[in-house]
């Protein structure tokens, strides 16, 4: 690549950006050498797209490949490897067998060099900026609410009296049953504050906790029962909602989307499974495959025409460009 253009490329809008940006920053999760890094891509393009002025920081375990870190590098991501969580022994029968791995995610509350993060898993879409949650106060832990009514609750006192929280009042919670269960969250989405304390807390707590079908999500439930506060739909739309409670979904109002429908993963997309027929569903895969394709939206492309892309990790991107065969760049000395 042309001089100027690694010149270009060193001035992305992590750099030419006011020093008073706040340290807010996106974060997600990856896991394995399959394809789930094709929904961070996805996500990394979508973002970009919504033209979010935050960087996104992708947590990888030791197993995700040197080829899809470059690859997640390339698109201006963070990329940060973290040590598995794993919860303590148990007999559980997790939702998704998976789910174990899905303890990592803790690992996040320990990048405490940003104050405030959005974690989005890697099967969510952003097509509305959503910055402005960055905004909201300290000291809670936002999420959207979550819904009983798929198979994977079936193991749940609320699955079997067909109770919801999304529609508490269609059958009401028996008396005889205690109290209901409170305000539970998808923790595909969520906006918290890292703190080292809490870190620490959280991995204390976890070994002594058993755990539970739902891993990492009930886990989470329980820690921040006392400071949950639940957001609108808009931000994490649980697909499932559009079948079971389509009268709280407004689909044009819709900023945030998760793929965690069974065989609604746009990459592994069949259209085979239950619900995945519906119109609403594929012309939201439809979308989701629109983003991924985009060119336009590539950083590398971006910064080799000298666009003002997202926020990038310097070295990571000096690494994607030698990897992508461009000059050779010699660190300057600093001035200071
Ligand atoms: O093989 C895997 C499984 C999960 N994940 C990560 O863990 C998150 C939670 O898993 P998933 O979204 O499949 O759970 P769901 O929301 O569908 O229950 C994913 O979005 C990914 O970010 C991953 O990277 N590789
Ligand atoms: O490890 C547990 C996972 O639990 C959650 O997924 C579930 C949950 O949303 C159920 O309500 C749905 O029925 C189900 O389809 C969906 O997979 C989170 O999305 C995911 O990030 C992760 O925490
Ligand atoms: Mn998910």
């Amino acid at each position: 690549m042309a001089p100027e253009l690694v010149q270009a490329a060193l001035k992305p809008a992590g750099f030419t950006k006011p020093a008073s940006l706040p340290s807010w920053a996106y974060v997600s999760f990856l896991a394995g050498n399959g394809d789930y890094v094709k929904g961070v891509v996805g996500l990394a393009k979508g973002l970009r797209k919504v033209k979010t002025a935050y960087p996104l920081i992708v947590a990888v375990l030791p197993d995700v490949p040197e080829e899809h870190r470059r690859i997640l590098e390339s698109q201006g991501c963070i990329v940060r490897e973290i040590e598995p969580v794993y919860p303590p022994e148990n007999q559980t029968q997790f939702a998704m067998a998976y789910y174990v791995i899905n303890y990592s995610k803790l690992r996040i509350w320990e990048f405490v060099e940003y104050s405030k993060m959005i974690y989005l898993d890697g099967d969510i879409q952003v097509y509305d900026n959503i910055d402005h949650l960055f905004d909201l106060p300290d000291g809670h832990f936002y999420a959207v609410m979550d819904c009983f009514c798929e198979k994977t609750w079936s193991h749940t006192p609320q699955y079997k009296i067909g109770y919801c929280q999304q529609c508490p009042d269609k059958v009401n919670w028996p008396a005889e049953m205690g109290r209901p269960p409170s305000l539970y969250f998808n923790a595909g989405m969520f906006v918290f504050e890292p703190s080292i304390s809490t870190y620490h807390d959280l991995l204390k707590t976890l070994k002594v906790t058993p755990p539970t079908p739902f891993a990492e999500q009930d886990f989470l439930n329980m820690y921040f029962k006392d400071i949950y506060k639940p957001i609108p739909l808009a931000y994490n739309l649980v697909l499932a909602m559009l079948w079971r409670h389509p009268e709280n979904v407004e689909l044009d109002k819709v900023k945030v989307v998760h793929y965690c429908a069974a065989g609604s993963k746009p990459w592994r997309y069949t259209g085979k499974e239950e619900n995945m027929q519906r119109e609403d569903i594929k012309m939201l895969v439809e979308k989701w495959w629109g983003i991924y394709n985009d060119e336009s939206l590539d950083y590398m492309k971006l910064v080799a025409d000298g666009i003002d892309a997202e926020p990038v990790n310097l070295q990571s991107f000096i690494a994607a460009l030698s990897e992508a065969g461009a000059v050779q760049y010699v660190t300057a000395p600093s001035a200071a």
